[in-house]
């Protein structure tokens, strides 16, 4: 039901203008995203050791949906010149990838020393791209944790991981500093706290007991706030080491990533409106806030009370603009529907905000289902995120750092079926569409990068759905086949 002209895809009967790289302004980015546990493999190779995510894969295989783990994930270790080409291929100007503290630092502090191979590995990527043309935007946490700083005082529960955080970025910084020129210090500190601390499905797997989720320990009414404190705390510290230190010379940026879904209010009922208003504070304005205002939004600070960790008056003024650029990442929408809250009930990040988040409304879903059951497709809230965080947070220079869409591992059928994914273009085509308006209303996006460039690892769901442009042949040597989503973002990307 699509035309293609020029290498973009028209939905059939609409007049609407071709949509392509010439669309954007000049010198706009487009790039594909990954992540270091995701993507590597070669876990224990070479001197990296484990993290938080190689610990609860192996103890709680339970909690991955076919029990996989990122030992060998896509073996991106070994085959990152070919997937460099692919990326050049493809026409992308940017590659967003994360550092795995445990493959640089194995020990996770500096005074366990420096993995050479590990360094060595990463400035073979990012001279690799670099040689082709392609700019490396570098995540230094995207959950991976080192194990070993978890047992010696709980990870994130703890202030030390300040310290040692700081100590891993500067040797980032002082090893590929001189290359790398776009730092983001988090992925989604909301994400590692909910998934973490709150719902215990992602690593290190911990929750209130109550809720009987099997988690390993913990309370999901302080220790999400805890962790997301200290990872603002780690992040500002980051920031100024760079700023302090390393900018001047290296004349980089640095920022962080955060992630929303768009909140949809159930119905136009003011109590639902305010809901989903406080969602957006829930899941963005909790670290979004912070780095532009210097203090968690007061719908938290009213409704969380002495659970919400504070500020002191130095650490506000240090976390306060604590970025060059905003990565967003965005995938979907929710309804949000106020809840009304007894005191009586146990405490958790999750009910906190009053209101209660679905993907359908009197039985009718959001948008059109994908394979991961959070995902529904609903691409104009792209353009009311960009809007809103405009409008809310003075408008910052803005990079969208992932945005994609998952089908699920049907690796029974025929090749060329696995590789039409028509639905991802769709996908992409009509996100874009909406980033484009966002632009032309003003809001400063220089960037987007897709989710992502191959098939991976994805968290709790393991290897049963494919986000990847590109298809990994899990059952024939990982071997990558361009889907069908990877010739129209070639055709997209297109110069001339
Ligand atoms: O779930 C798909 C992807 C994950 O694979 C990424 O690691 C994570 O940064 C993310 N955030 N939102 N969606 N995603």
């Amino acid at each position: 039901h699509c035309t293609a002209e020029h290498g973009a895809f028209k939905p059939a009967g609409h007049d609407t203008v071709l949509l392509n790289r010439r669309s954007f302004p000049a010198g706009f980015l487009f790039g594909t995203a990954s992540s270091a546990y995701q993507y590597e493999g070669a876990a224990n190779e070479d001197g990296r050791r484990p993290s938080i995510w190689d610990y609860f894969t192996h103890q709680h295989p339970g909690k991955i949906a076919d029990g996989s783990n990122g030992d060998m994930a896509v073996d991106s270790y070994h085959r990152y010149k070919e997937d460099v080409g692919i990326m050049k291929e493809m026409g992308l100007d940017a590659y967003r990838f994360s550092i795995s503290w445990s493959r640089v630092l194995p020990k996770g502090k500096l005074e366990g020393g420096i993995n050479k191979k590990g360094v060595k590995y990463y400035n073979n990527l990012i001279n690799e791209l670099l040689a082709h043309g392609i700019q490396p935007f570098v995540t230094l946490f995207h959950w991976d944790l080192p194990q070993a700083l978890e047992e010696e005082y709980g990870g994130f529960l703890s202030s030390h991981v300040v310290d040692d955080f700081r100590d891993y970025v500067e040797v980032c910084f002082k090893e590929f500093g001189d290359r790398v020129k776009h730092w983001i210090t988090l992925n989604e500190p909301s994400s590692y706290a909910i998934n973490g601390y709150a719902k215990g499905r992602f690593a290190p797997g911990r929750c209130s007991d109550w809720q009987m989720l099997n988690c390993t320990g913990g309370d999901s009414g302080t220790e999400p706030y805890i962790v997301g404190h200290n990872q603002l705390l780690a992040h500002a510290t980051a920031v100024k080491l760079y700023r302090d230190k390393y900018q001047a010379s290296q004349k980089g940026a640095i920022g962080i990533t955060l992630v929303s879904h768009w909140m949809v209010p159930y119905s136009d009922a003011k109590h639902n409106q305010n809901a989903a208003l406080r969602a957006l504070d829930w899941m963005l304005g909790w670290f979004l806030n912070p780095i532009t205002y210097g203090n968690y939004p007061h719908s938290m600070r009213s409704l969380i009370g002495k659970r919400l960790p504070k500020f002191t008056k130095e650490q506000s003024l240090m976390v306060e603009g604590s970025f060059d650029f905003l990565g967003l990442n965005y995938y979907t929408a929710n309804y949000a529907k106020y809840m009304p809250h007894s005191n009586a009930l146990n405490s958790s990040y999750l009910t906190d905000a009053r209101a209660n988040l679905s993907t359908e409304r009197n039985g009718i879903p959001i948008g059109p289902g994908a394979a991961s059951s959070w995902l529904y497709v609903y691409p104009s809230g792209i353009q009311s995120l960009l809007m809103y965080v405009k409008t809310k947070y003075q408008n910052p220079l803005i990079y969208i750092t992932e945005n994609g869409i998952d089908e699920f591992n049907n690796s029974t059928l025929p090749l060329e079926q696995q590789l039409a994914d028509y639905m991802r273009i769709d996908y992409y085509y009509r996100h874009l569409s909406y980033l484009h308006k966002a632009i032309k209303d003003g809001v400063n996006v220089k960037g987007y990068f897709a989710w992502s460039l191959l098939d991976n690892f994805e968290w709790s769901s393991g290897y049963t759905v494919r986000f990847g442009i590109n298809y990994v042949d899990y059952m024939n040597g990982l071997k990558r086949y361009p889907k069908q989503s990877a010739i129209w973002f070639k055709g997209f990307l297109d110069k001339f």
